[in-house]
C-alpha cells in the first residue's frame, strides 16, 4: 500500500497509480486534520473525490505520527493532547473524536486511535500502552457509526510475548473486521520484528486480513508473509525514490553515483516498469544531478512497481504451492 500522507503519493498522479496495480492508498488522518482540514476534504466530498482516487483508501489514525512528529504532546487516559508540528497550535484527539475525523474523511479502511510507544521502552511503558490501546479500541469500537468506512484494531505490546499476546486476546474479543499489527518498525532488531509475528499472528482470526504496519523492505515483506501477513504499507518505495535510490533484485542502487553515468542500461533488466522500458540508467543519472522533477518520479515508478510485481509474485506461489521456494530463492539471491 503506497502512502500517500497528504492525500497523495507524491509526485504520481492517480492513473499513474491505477496503472501501476495500486490496491490501497494510505493517507494520514493527522496531516489532514492540521493541513487543509477534515472539513474541507468532506465538502469536496471525501477523500476520494478529494484527491481523485476511485480505488480503496486507508487511513491511519495519527496516534503514530502524534508521537514521531510532535515533541510536545501528552497521552493520557482520555487522549492525547499535542502541538501541531506546522503552526504550533494545541489540538486534542480523542478514540471517539478521531473515528469521528476518519468517518468524514471517507476511506474504506480507518485505523483507530493507538499508541505506539518508542523502542526501546520499559515494560511498565509498554503495559501502559498496550492498557489504554485496548481501552481506546473498546470507545472506537462503540464510536463507530458509518460502515462504509471498516475499523481494524491495532495490536501493540511492544517485544514483551505476555503483552503482545494480552493484547492479541483483548483486540481480537472486540470483534474488528480487520487487524493491524502496530509498534513495529520503530527501531527493533529484525529478529524480534519476526519473533513478534510469529507470537501475534496465531492468535488473529485466521479470515480477517493481517496488516503489518510501517513494513516494508522487500526481505521483510516476504518474511511477512512467511508469518501469515497480508498487508504492508511503507514510505520505502516513494522515499527512497525521491532521493536516487532504486530497487533491483542484488539490492538497492543509488543512480547518482557517477559509475552510472555511462551506464546505457535500463534500471534493471528485464524489469517491465515505465521508466525501465523508456529510460537509461545514463538518463536518470543525469536527471538526479540536474534535480530535474522528472527523476524522483521516474525512480517512485519503478520502485513501486518493483514492490507489486514482488507481491504478485508471491500471490502466484501461494496459489501454486511455491511459496517457500521463491523466499528461499530471493533470500539466497540477496545474501538476505
Ligand atoms: C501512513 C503511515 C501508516 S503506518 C504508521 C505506523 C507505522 C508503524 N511502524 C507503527 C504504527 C503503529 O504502531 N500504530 C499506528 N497507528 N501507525 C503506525
Ligand atoms: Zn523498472
Amino acid at each position: 500500500m503506497p502512502v500517500g500522507t497528504q492525500a497523495t503519493v507524491k509526485g504520481l498522479t492517480p492513473d499513474e497509480l491505477g496503472a501501476l496495480g495500486t490496491q490501497i492508498l494510505l493517507c494520514n488522518t493527522y496531516h489532514l486534520y492540521l493541513r487543509p482540514g477534515v472539513s474541507i476534504v468532506e465538502e469536496a466530498g471525501g477523500l476520494h473525490r478529494f484527491m481523485r482516487w476511485s480505488g480503496p483508501i486507508l487511513t491511519d489514525s495519527g496516534g503514530f505520527q502524534v508521537l514521531s512528529l510532535t515533541p510536545l504532546r501528552k497521552v493520557t487516559d482520555e487522549g492525547v493532547i499535542f502541538r501541531s508540528h506546522l503552526d504550533g497550535s494545541e489540538h486534542f484527539f480523542t478514540p471517539e473524536k478521531v473515528v469521528d475525523l476518519q468517518e468524514r474523511l471517507g476511506p474504506d479502511i480507518a485505523m483507530v486511535l493507538d499508541e505506539c510507544p518508542p523502542y526501546p521502552a520499559s515494560r511498565e511503558e509498554i503495559e501502559k500502552a498496550v492498557k489504554r490501546t485496548s481501552a481506546w479500541a473498546e470507545r472506537s469500537r462503540k464510536a463507530w457509526r458509518r460502515k462504509e468506512v471498516t475499523f481494524f484494531g491495532i495490536v501493540q505490546g511492544g517485544v514483551y510475548r505476555d503483552l503482545r499476546e494480552k493484547s492479541a486476546e483483548e483486540l481480537v474479543a472486540l470483534d474488528f473486521p480487520g487487524y493491524a499489527i502496530g509498534g513495529l518498525s520503530v527501531g527493533e532488531p529484525k529478529e524480534l520484528t519476526y519473533a513478534v509475528l510469529d507470537w501475534v499472528v496465531p492468535l488473529l482470526p485466521p479470515d480477517k486480513p493481517r496488516y503489518l504496519m510501517g513494513v516494508g523492505t522487500p526481505e521483510d515483506i516476504l518474511e511477512g508473509v512467511a508469518r501469515g501477513i497480508d498487508m504492508f504499507d511503507c514510505v520505502l518505495p516513494t522515499r527512497l525514490g525521491r532521493h536516487a535510490t532504486a530497487f533491483t533484485r542484488r539490492g538497492r542502487i543509488n543512480i547518482r553515483r557517477a559509475a552510472y553515468a555511462r551506464d546505457f542500461g535500463p534500471l534493471e533488466e528485464g524489469c517491465q516498469c515505465y521508466t525501465c522500458r523508456h529510460y537509461t540508467r545514463a538518463y536518470l543519472h543525469h536527471l538526479f544531478r540536474a534535480e530535474e522533477m522528472l527523476g524522483p518520479r521516474l525512480l517512485t515508478l519503478h520502485n513501486l512497481h518493483f514492490l507489486f510485481r514482488l507481491m504478485e509474485r508471491i500471490r502466484e506461489a501461494i496459489a501454486s504451492g511455491t511459496f517457500h521456494h521463491l523466499y528461499e530463492t530471493w533470500l539466497q539471491e540477496r545474501g538476505g
